[in-house]
């Protein structure tokens, strides 16, 4: 099991989608961390140039990580496990069309939540319920609370 060798976390976000305002990009990314940070030593600052540990970016097809992606529908976006330079950092497939306060697919706080849990440690879960789930669905971000599976093994991990 990868983790983080430190509790207090960088990211940045390097650009943008079109299909939101840059404000709902922020917000959507705020708060997914938030979502991991409320039950874990881990916390999170923003910067805005050089390196982070989480590098947050949108991209389409092959994006030169050996794991490109597939057009609209299929991979929603992948991150990397805790780990140097590519490690931590998450993807998401800009020909997807991400959502703020809509239930139409997808979710951008619900997917970056997901992707998170990645950039963490967390791999996949096979409760159904869980945000680790392999399978996006949609919940209201506004009472989005994170199941107990993941708390479980948020908290397994970092204690
Ligand atoms: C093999 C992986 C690269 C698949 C990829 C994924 O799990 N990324 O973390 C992915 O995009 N899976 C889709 C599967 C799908 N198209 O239904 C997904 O929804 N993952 C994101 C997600 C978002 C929110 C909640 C959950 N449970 C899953
Ligand atoms: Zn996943």
């Amino acid at each position: 099991n990868l983790k983080w060798k430190t509790n207090q976390l960088t990211y940045r976000i390097e650009n943008y989608t079109p299909d939101m305002s840059v404000a709902e990009v922020d917000q959507s990314i705020t708060r997914a961390l938030q979502v991991w940070a409320k039950v874990s030593p881990l916390r999170f600052t923003r910067i805005n140039s050089g390196t982070a540990d989480i590098m947050i970016s949108f991209t389409r097809g092959d994006h030169g990580d050996n794991s490109p992606f597939d057009g609209p529908g299929g991979f929603l976006a992948h991150a990397f496990a805790p780990g140097p330079n590519i490690g931590g950092d998450v993807h998401f497939d800009e020909d997807e069309d991400f959502t703020f306060r809509s239930i139409r697919e997808y979710n951008l706080f619900l997917v970056a939540a997901h992707e998170f849990g990645h950039s963490l440690g967390l791999s996949h879960s096979n409760d159904p319920g869980a945000l680790m789930f392999p399978i996006y669905s949609y919940t209201d971000p506004r009472t989005f609370s994170l199941p107990r599976d993941d708390v479980n093994g948020i908290q397994y991990i970092y204690g």
